[in-house]
């Protein structure tokens, strides 16, 4: 493939609430046995991609335990390879990342010294499948000075969290709202763009020069009419797990047969950090009915609609249900929890009930953690 990659993982959200205080948005865990940036990442191999480098800053510290490997995601290798970069303090600069396109030109150097003609760069907070490959050609095709991979809004979606982009029949996109109160249409960005290294490095050197630092607001937004910016239309699955809504509600849709097909049994495949773990097992009690119940996890009592991560321990008489029970929960008997995200590596006591509501999903927290990772 004639790309590197960057995948932007250093942001923070106020919407996560609670559950960004652990980690980054791009360490959240998915389905079950997965994080967030393992799409990206996977994307990236899959589509060949095989200089890769995440940006990393916010509460990266389970991200880089994930990331520890580049062996999980095929990117082992001489040349090449998977690359964590945070900010540090050189003689020039004691700044953190103060921005994505201040994230890029931090690590300028990584830019300068590939060879590859293009750039694919992602978010580490996206679920889909993407060939890259076919946006770099369609890139390519439209002579674009960048392309940026677009979507249809689903319904129900806040408009306000995503960029919102409107394009003539050829494709190339003759506005570009950033987070707007009232979007003029339901056509968004994905935040994944393609673009020719050099352009990009001419433009985020451009920014730091003017003391401008986000990729979307002083790029997209700034340029829309004087480049060539072009909407690579993508149809199938898309989500931004970024706010406690969608977070749970993607995780959610991986109990529907179609899109746990699409992702799990439909090729290309999705690649994550192997843990050593014992399968689930369903004491007599248990009774589980559409879940997702991952590897170490221990069943008594009734699961239904839900995800358990890795480890979980569901008690006696326990009633789980439309909840998302995160890594290596302790839930002791008697204990109902019901449209509920359980925080890792809790410990729930026996006989206590927490519920929330499909729209209003209940953040639990005891903070009886075990440990910290
Ligand atoms: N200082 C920093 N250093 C390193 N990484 C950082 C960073 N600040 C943010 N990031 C990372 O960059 C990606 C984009 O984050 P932003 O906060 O800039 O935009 P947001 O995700 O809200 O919207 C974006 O993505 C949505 C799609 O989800 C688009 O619709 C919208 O136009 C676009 O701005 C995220 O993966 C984030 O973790």
């Amino acid at each position: 493939m004639r790309a590197i990659g960057i995948v932007l993982a250093g942001g923070n959200s106020k919407r996560m609430r609670e559950l960004s205080n652990k980690r980054a948005i791009a360490a959240m865990p998915i389905a079950g046995n997965y994080r967030s940036i393992d799409f990206a990442l996977s994307n990236m191999t899959n589509s060949h991609i095989q200089n890769v480098a995440v940006l990393t800053q916010y509460n990266s510290r389970s991200l880089h335990l994930h990331l520890s490997s580049s062996k999980w995601w095929d990117f082992g290798r001489k040349q090449g390879g998977l690359y964590v970069f945070t900010p540090t303090i050189t003689a020039e600069s004691s700044d953190w990342y103060r921005g994505t396109a201040d994230a890029l030109y931090q690590n300028l150097i990584f830019l300068k010294n590939s060879h590859e003609p293009y750039v694919v760069i992602a978010a580490g907070d996206g679920i889909y499948k993407l060939d890259y490959g076919k946006v770099l050609e369609y890139h390519i095709e439209k002579k674009a000075d960048i392309t940026v991979v677009c979507t249809e809004l689903p319904a129900g979606e806040d408009t306000t969290r995503f960029g919102i982009v409107k394009t003539n029949d050829d494709g190339r996109i003759t506005d570009f709202e950033e987070k707007p109160m009232i979007a003029s249409s339901n056509t968004v960005s994905c935040g994944i763009y393609v673009i020719r290294r050099r352009q990009l490095i001419e433009l985020i050197e451009r920014c730091a020069m003017e003391d401008r630092y986000d990729f979307v607001s002083d790029i997209l937004v700034r340029y829309r009419n004087l480049k060539r910016i072009y909407a690579y239309r993508m149809n199938t699955y898309w989500r931004n797990i970024a706010s406690v809504e969608s977070y749970y509600k993607t995780n959610m849709d991986f109990l529907k047969p179609e899109v746990r097909d699409y992702f799990f049994r439909q090729y290309p495949d999705v690649y994550s950090k192997i843990d050593d773990l014992p399968p689930a097992k369903y004491n007599p009690g248990a009774s589980v009915k559409n879940s997702l119940i991952s590897s170490g996890s221990i069943v008594n009592g009734v699961v239904e609609n839900s995800v358990l991560f890795k480890k979980a321990y569901i008690g006696n008489n326990c009633v789980i249900r439309n909840s998302i029970i995160l890594n290596d929960v302790y839930i002791g008997d008697n204990t109902v929890i019901e449209n509920c995200i359980v925080e890792s590596r809790d410990t729930i006591r026996a006989n206590t009930t927490y519920i929330g509501t499909p729209d209003n999903v209940k953040i639990v927290i005891e903070k009886n953690e075990r440990y910290t990772l």
